[in-house]
């Protein structure tokens, strides 16, 4: 299925309401539609496929650009981290050009989400996130 919609009650007692989007080309004009009503963005990228992150910067750029996004906080997630070689955090930041990116509050980390790395660190963000 390529839009799910999945209530998550975590033993912290905060509801989130998800949706994923595929990344596919074709669900690409979805995104902005489904950023604007949301109260965190999560982009997820392939760290272990650096000859993607052409595409993954002009398609985040296009949100961010046309307000899609605007002061939305935006996690972005470098999953595939147990796969070698992979790109860093600041290469990542880098090839998306997140140094460029003012209006929206951002932050970047590294996971691995077949073997759960970090995700603890995913599920703390965003329940700062509905705190704030
Ligand atoms: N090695 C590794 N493989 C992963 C990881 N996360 C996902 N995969 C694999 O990557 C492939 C694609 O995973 P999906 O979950 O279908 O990717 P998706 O993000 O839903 O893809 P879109 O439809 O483009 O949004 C699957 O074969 C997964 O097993 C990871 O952290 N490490």
């Amino acid at each position: 299925m390529n839009f799910r919609r999945d209530r998550i009650d975590y033993i912290c007692r905060v509801q989130m309401k998800c949706w994923d989007i595929g990344g596919q080309a074709q669900y690409r004009t979805e995104w902005s539609r489904y950023c604007k009503g949301c109260d965190v963005v999560l982009f997820v990228v392939d760290a272990a496929a650096p000859q993607k992150l052409a595409t993954a910067k002009k398609e985040l750029h296009k949100l961010l650009d046309d307000g899609s996004i605007g002061s939305t906080p935006l996690l972005v997630l470098a999953n595939k981290i147990d796969i070698q070689p992979h790109v860093g955090e600041s290469e990542l930041i880098e090839k998306l050009q997140l140094n460029y990116v003012m209006e929206t509050p951002w932050m970047v980390l590294p996971i691995s989400a077949l073997h759960l790395t970090n995700l603890d660190q995913v599920v703390e963000w965003l329940t700062a996130q509905g705190k704030s």
